[in-house]
This record gives C-alpha cells, sequence and structure tokens, in this order.
C-alpha cells in the first residue's frame, strides 16, 4: 500500500468506508456495520474493536420512476425480505418537504431523512443481532430464509444518496414512456424522466455516491424474472461482503500483532493491502479511492455498461 500518514485524523461525516490514516491513529470504517468498526491507537499498540457481527448491509433499489422499485420491493417483502419504503417512511416519520409545483413533486429535507433511516436501519440491526445469537444461527443459516439474510433494502429513487450499495433497476425509455403515461403523468413529466433514463442520470448519480454499483435490466422480463435476479443479486453481494469483512478484520488483527511487536507503523503500512478486501483507503478526507473491482461471477452479471439508450435523445 503506498500512503502517506497524512496530518489529520478527522473524518468527513460522509465517509461510509474505509481505512483512515491519522498521525497517531488508525481507523477503519465499514459501511457494513454503518460506524467505526476499529481503532488503534498506534502509541500504545492497542486495538479496540466495536464489531457487530455478522454484518448488515444496507443496499438501495433504486431507478427513474416507473422502473419497478415499488413492485419489486412489494414482491420481495411478501417473501419475508426486509424492504424500507422511503416514500412511506418520509409521511410517517414526518420528514420535512417542500412541494415544487413547477416539477410536480415534494421536495425532502435530505438530511433530516438520512439521520431518521440512520436511526431506523440501527435498530433493524439490533433486532436481527438478538434473533441471529439468540436463535444460535451461523453464517450458513443466512441465505436459508429471508428474514435471516442481514440485509436491508431501500426502496426509492432516493436510496441512492442513503446507501453505499446499489441496485439500479432500468428500463428502455419507450417501454418507460407508456408506463408513466398510463399514470396519467403529465407529457413534461413523461419527457423529463424518459430522457433521464436514456441518459442514465440514476445510474450517474450512484456511481458518485455509492461504492458499488449494479443494474437489472427489467423491459423483457416478467416481475418474477427481475424478483429472482434482485434475489441473485443482493444474496451473492451479501457474501461477497462478508469475505471481504472477513479479510479486512484478519488483516487488521495481524497489523495490530506486527505494531505490538515493534515494526515500525509506515512499514507495516506498506506491508498491507486494504483495498483487496473491498475498503477504500482514504489518505485525506476528499478522496473517495476506487471502486471496488468485480471478480465475483454472479455480480458480474450486473454490472452496468450493458445499456445505451443515448442515441435516442438524438
Ligand atoms: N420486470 C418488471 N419489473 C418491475 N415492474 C414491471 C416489470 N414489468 C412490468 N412492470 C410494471 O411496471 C410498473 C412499475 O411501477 P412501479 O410503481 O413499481 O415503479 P417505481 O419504480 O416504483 O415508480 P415510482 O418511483 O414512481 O414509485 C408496474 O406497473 C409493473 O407492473
Amino acid at each position: 500500500m503506498h500512503c502517506p500518514i497524512p496530518k489529520t485524523s478527522s473524518v468527513s461525516k460522509t465517509v461510509k468506508n474505509g481505512v483512515c490514516f491519522g498521525k497517531n491513529e488508525i481507523m477503519v470504517y465499514s459501511s457494513l456495520n454503518e460506524k467505526r468498526v476499529l481503532f488503534a491507537d498506534v502509541d500504545r499498540c492497542q486495538f479496540m474493536t466495536d464489531i457487530l457481527f455478522p454484518p448488515f448491509l444496507t443496499i438501495a433499489l433504486t431507478g427513474t420512476p416507473g422502473t419497478g422499485k415499488t413492485e419489486l420491493s412489494k414482491t420481495l417483502e411478501s417473501e419475508g425480505y426486509r424492504i424500507l419504503h422511503i416514500t412511506e417512511f418520509i409521511k410517517n416519520n414526518n420528514i420535512p418537504s417542500e412541494r415544487d409545483d413547477e416539477r410536480d413533486c415534494d421536495v425532502v429535507d435530505m438530511d433530516a431523512l438520512e439521520e431518521a433511516v440512520f436511526e431506523y436501519q440501527q435498530q433493524i440491526r439490533k433486532e436481527f443481532n438478538q434473533v441471529y445469537y439468540s436463535d444460535g444461527l451461523t453464517l450458513e443459516d443466512l441465505h436459508k430464509s429471508p428474514q435471516y439474510l442481514p440485509v436491508l433494502l431501500v426502496e426509492s429513487h432516493l436510496a441512492h444518496y442513503l446507501c453505499d450499495l446499489s441496485v439500479v433497476l432500468r428500463t428502455h425509455p419507450y417501454t418507460l414512456k407508456d408506463r408513466l403515461s398510463e399514470r396519467g403523468y403529465s407529457h413534461q413529466k413523461v419527457m423529463e424522466n424518459i430522457l433521464a433514463e436514456s441518459i442514465d442520470v440514476v445510474l450517474c448519480d450512484c456511481f458518485d455516491y455509492c461504492r458499488r454499483v449494479y443494474e437489472i435490466e427489467t423491459t423483457n422480463q416478467t416481475i418474477d424474472e427481475t424478483a429472482n435476479c434482485l434475489k441473485e443479486l443482493i444474496h451473492a453481494l451479501y457474501d461477497d461482503e462478508l469475505k471481504a469483512y472477513e479479510g479486512l478484520m484478519g488483516k487488521m488483527q495481524s497489523l495490530s500483532e506486527d505494531v505490538a511487536a515493534g515494526v515500525p507503523i509506515s512499514d507495516v503500512l506498506n506491508s498491507y493491502s486494504f483495498e483487496d478486501d473491498g475498503a477504500i483507503v482514504y489518505t485525506d478526507n476528499d478522496d473517495v479511492g476506487d471502486y471496488v473491482k468485480e471478480k465475483n461471477p454472479i455480480l458480474m452479471k450486473y454490472t452496468p455498461g450493458k445499456n445505451d439508450w443515448s442515441e435516442l435523445t438524438e
């Protein structure tokens, strides 16, 4: 790893996953726990763990309006998967929003929403952990029943601003036009949405906000077929993140032992590569690092870039 130890140890609120090097400390942040999971006080050669195990994933199910988020999430919900419907959540929790008459939509206070979702997610993961330990589940059990899978699927076209893993539903703009027109949307609103779908607006946003981004094309599929794709994807993603998490924790443990044995910290840091384990290494607070390189064959099926509808805008 090639990272100079930076001067500052403060970490911005937006850091969701990564390893941060302060003057006297190393901090590993993981989106899997949504909080600091390890802290190393290099001077005292001490590692304090604050780990909730097994990791709990929050995954955004996002996409342009009409691509099928609601329909699909309801299908998975009926099978026992945990879903957070953001539109209902905003209403039930009185999250402040303002009406934008010109664009015929509500604009929500994203800071308030983010905070409320974070609290909700902490609650859900606590409940999950109680079940995990009281029922004596194993890691193998997690895939056996949807209730045991430590995943919260957040359904909304805003979801990718709230999660750092995302699945984008895609639909051919002509099909989308039919679906949105059937809803009685104004011509302007239909055109605005199909233009957004043609030029990948949501997908590009996901790359700005999320660490891992996947895409499912729904146009020529039934709802059940798309639901099967989504299930395959989230189970594979869970396995992959779990593996990365275990690798990262193992490395932090052995790094800790090296430091305790007196190996100079700069040598120790240079001998480990955290990126391989899916962590993003931050050498300053604005550097978001590289995206995780996909190696899992199931996840590769859903990597974005297969749809190019941009010529429709010409
Ligand atoms: N393969 C598919 N997957 C999902 N929905 C599909 C599929 N094929 C057809 N549809 C239809 O597309 C429509 C999608 O509407 P839905 O309300 O689920 O979209 P949405 O993305 O949640 O929109 P919004 O963001 O406005 O809530 C539904 O009428 C659904 O029956």
